[in-house]
């Protein structure tokens, strides 16, 4: 793992990115400061997902930030990127076979630390628990208390991610407790102009800067 997995974590949406928003809007992101970037598109659509991956590897690559692809590890493997798996996506100890020691890989974990330390077992380079808040993109995940956050840290020898309703006023709390990572969707990529995206993630990015 080269790159320090510490800062923004920027998720796509499909449809807060339509409209030919993807690219401007996620190299807003970048420029603003995102040091990780996930393609999350649930289509079935495989050669739009091929081509929309490979131009945001592409940014990634410019901006010295790591593409990180959703449920999809033909796809990573295919672009040499990362890889993020929930618990019904497969095994993350296949993935890490597949990809090499130097992806990067996360696993979802919710809130419970025996998945997190079942991750770390099987290979995962971050676990993510979530969701801390009421989010707008997946109302219905699980929900943690940001005190999970202290016991992972004293118990996962990873990078956290916090994921779920994280905006620009929770986020402080969870990097107190000890997220490494906020990954965020609606709060970031809601905008109505890639300015206002960029402005967002220099925002999210100098909360890491102390
Ligand atoms: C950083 C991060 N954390 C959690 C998730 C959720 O993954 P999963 O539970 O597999 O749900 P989907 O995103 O696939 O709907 C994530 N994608 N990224
Ligand atoms: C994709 C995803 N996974 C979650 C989990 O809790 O595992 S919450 C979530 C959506 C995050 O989007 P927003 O920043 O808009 O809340
Ligand atoms: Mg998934």
């Amino acid at each position: 793992m080269n790159k320090p997995l510490r800062g923004l974590y920027a998720i796509t949406d499909s449809q807060l990115l339509a409209g030919g928003r993807l690219l401007p809007y996620v190299a807003a992101a970048l420029a603003g400061g995102t040091r990780l970037l996930q393609y999350r598109d649930k289509s079935a659509d495989a050669a739009r997902r091929l081509d929309e991956a490979g131009a945001l590897a592409e940014l990634c690559a410019r901006h010295g930030a790591a593409l990180i692809v959703n449920d999809d590890l033909e796809l990573a493997a295919r672009l040499g990127v990362g890889l993020h798996l929930g618990q019904e996506d497969g095994s993350l100890a296949a993935a890490r076979a597949r990809l090499g020691e130097a992806a990067i890989i996360g696993g979802t974990c919710h809130a419970r630390l025996d998945l997190a330390e079942r991750a770390v077992a099987e290979g995962a380079s971050y676990v993510a628990f979530g969701r801390f808040f009421n989010s707008n993109t997946k109302p219905g995940a699980p929900a943690a208390t940001p005190e999970l956050l202290e016991q992972a840290r004293a118990r996962i020898a990873r990078p956290i991610v916090a994921i779920g309703g994280v905006t620009l006023e929770t986020a402080p709390g969870l990097i107190r407790r000890g997220a490494d990572m906020v990954a965020v969707i609606h709060a970031l990529f809601a905008a109505d102009s890639a300015a206002e995206v960029e402005r967002r993630a220099r925002a999210f990015a100098q909360l890491f800067a102390t």
